[in-house]
């Protein structure tokens, strides 16, 4: 396996703890030296040479002695391994929190949620076998048989010669069968992502597949991509058994080299005794870190697959580096947002998806935007919000750049009232809190008021301390945004961005809410993205898209006056626009 340079990268300041796996494999490596030289002398001493129990006791001392440091050794490997493996793992999620939390909502693709949390969890997680076995293994099969190398040589040449000869046949097959194993690797993860993805999918859309009664169906698929990973895993088991048989024979075999050639040496006294034992017990624990090496290759190669998709998404997600940590200037009275020459393209597709946008919406302004379904409407949204950045032109707050502010800043003053509110599995107050953690009783209050959130909090059993379950699964989508109302009145910014927080709901509903929303605009700089007339009509200016364009541009009088494209939407209105 090569050793991921930039798997080495994420060390970083832990560095000092692979020294210290050196350091401490070091001391283990002169102790089994000093272990070995020792028995052997205990050995000679009794039964060659007929020394007493009095003779020899020192020499039992110091074995134990040497023995517990051994132990010691040994212990403090894995515990340092461990604890490097924990920070580690610490540090990366920590960052694919942070890329993820920084990363532009419109370009993470819904479709991938599965995968990227199987990522996050279990990618992570595989990783903990590379830098807890693998690496620090690697660190003892490089110093522990170099050291018994330089002790066996001054002892006995050709037995030196032996091991440096069979030595790198261990390193030679394993780097030959992980040829094979890293595509199977690869395969076996990629077939756990495919599931987690799938299976999470399932639960997302549970409601809709029973309703079409597809849930059976369903359940089949998953047990065919299920066996897709049984199989990719037994493929991995094969050819980890495989290696482990091979490593084990070529070890095996190489001891047995050394003993039978020790042992014919011995047999024709060509060797004395003493000597001939050391090398003797020193040739197993010669092979013992290379074959420990072999076995733990495999947990190491399931932790390179990991952070090859992990690498993989961190660089997938654009603009990382470039966050500004300019501070946004306050939007205020007289300020200015402006659209100058704003160009944007998704990555994977071949048309802009807005093109030549030249327009500004001034503080106090309700701008409404209109345009059939695809023609960039949530797109420019996203441009204002700092989500995404144009490839071509400008986006000005006042006399700064989008592009050079600090886009947390910036949206600080804005408040986003979407479709699908985010509601998080916890009460109906860390709901509203996650807005603005430090608002007081009286605040809370004030919002879930103007939010007509009230006769909803007075409905359920805890108030608002009532857990309202994961994605709000026990509110009703009236409820949910209310909720979102109350999250924008708390939030309190000077710019409103609505997407049509009101297209699901029913006439009733609606206009309970249109209240609310009413007054959520009043006196604050709102975009609104629009369908029904009223609303619509409601707006200081219309901008009109079509095909990532504005065609035109004015209040509803003047639209109407001009008798194109939004005359044309407002004879046909049934209902939307
Ligand atoms: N994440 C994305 N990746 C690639 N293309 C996208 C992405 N989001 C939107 N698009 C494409 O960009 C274009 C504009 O999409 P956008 O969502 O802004 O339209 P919209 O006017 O808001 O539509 P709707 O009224 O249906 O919500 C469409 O062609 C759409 O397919």
């Amino acid at each position: 396996m090569k050793l991921d340079r930039r798997l080495l990268g994420l060390l970083g300041p832990e560095r000092w703890l692979v020294v210290l796996i050196g350091s401490v494999s070091l001391a283990a490596a002169v102790l089994i030296v000093l272990q070995a030289r020792m028995l052997s002398r205990i050995l000679s001493a009794v039964f060659l040479n007929g020394g007493d129990l009095n003779e020899v006791l020192p020499w039992l001392g110091g074995l134990l002695v040497i023995g517990s440091l051994r132990s010691g050794a040994v212990g403090g490997i894995e515990v340092i391994s461990g604890w490097l493996a924990i920070r580690i793992k610490d540090n990366l999620r920590r960052k694919f929190l942070n890329l993820l939390l920084d990363s532009s909502p419109s370009l993470v693709q819904q479709e991938n949620s599965g995968e990227i949390s199987n990522t996050f969890i279990n990618g992570v997680e595989a990783l903990d076998a590379y830098y807890s076995q693998y690496l620090p293994q690697l660190v003892v099969a490089a110093i522990t048989p170099l050291t018994i190398l330089l002790a066996v040589f001054p002892l006995d040449w050709l037995s030196g010669l032996v091991f440096l000869l069979t030595a790198p046949l261990i390193p030679f097959f394993m780097v030959l069968i992980g040829k094979g194993s890293e595509n199977v690797t690869r395969r076996q993860w990629q077939a756990l992502s495919r599931m987690s993805a799938f299976f999470l999918d399932t639960l997302q859309g549970l409601r809709e597949l029973k309703q079409w009664n597809r849930s059976r169906g369903h359940a089949e698929r998953i047990s065919r991509v299920s066996e897709d990973y049984r199989k990719k895993t037994m493929e991995v088991l094969r050819v980890t058994f495989l290696s482990a048989l091979v490593l084990e024979l070529v070890a095996t075999i190489s001891t047995a080299v050394v003993a039978v050639q020790i042992g014919l040496r011995l047999l024709y006294g060509l060797m004395p005794f003493e000597q001939a034992f050391v090398v003797l017990l020193l040739a197993p624990e010669f092979y013992q870190p290379l074959r420990l090496l072999g076995q733990r290759f495999h947990a190491g190669m399931s932790g390179v697959s990991a952070a090859n998709r992990i690498f993989g998404w961190i660089d997938s997600v654009p603009h990382l580096d470039k966050i500004s940590t300019k501070t946004a200037p306050l939007f205020q009275s007289g300020g200015v947002i402006r659209f100058e020459n704003v160009h944007f393209r998704f990555p994977e597709r071949e048309t802009a998806a807005l093109r030549d946008l030249n327009f500004e919406i001034r503080y106090g302004e309700s701008v409404a935007l209109v345009g059939s379904s695809g023609s960039g409407k949530t797109t420019l949204a996203s441009l204002m919000i700092g989500f995404i950045q144009p490839q071509q032109g400008h986006i000005w707050v006042n006399q700064h750049s989008l592009a050079e502010i600090d886009p947390r800043s910036w949206r600080r003053q804005i408040a986003w009232v979407g479709q699908r509110p985010y509601v998080i599995h916890g009460t109906l107050r860390d709901n509203l809190l996650l807005v603005a953690p430090q608002a007081d009783e009286l605040e809370l209050k004030r919002a879930i008021q103007q939010a007509r959130l009230d006769e909803v909090v007075g409905r359920l059993p805890d108030g608002l301390d009532t857990r309202i379950g994961e994605q709000g699964a026990k509110l009703s989508s009236g409820e949910i945004q209310r909720l979102a109302l109350a999250r924008a009145f708390l939030k309190n910014t000077p710019i409103v961005i609505l997407d049509e927080p009101t297209a699901h709901l029913d006439a009733s509903l609606e206009q309970v809410l249109e209240e609310s929303i009413l007054r959520l605009c009043t006196g604050r700089t709102v975009l609104m993205i629009a369908h029904r007339l009223p609303t619509v009509m409601r707006a200081d200016r219309i901008l009109v898209l079509q095909d990532g364009q504005v065609i035109e541009e004015g209040n509803h009088l003047q639209l109407i006056d001009q008798n194109g494209f939004y005359a044309r939407l407002v004879q046909g209105y049934g209902g939307r626009l």
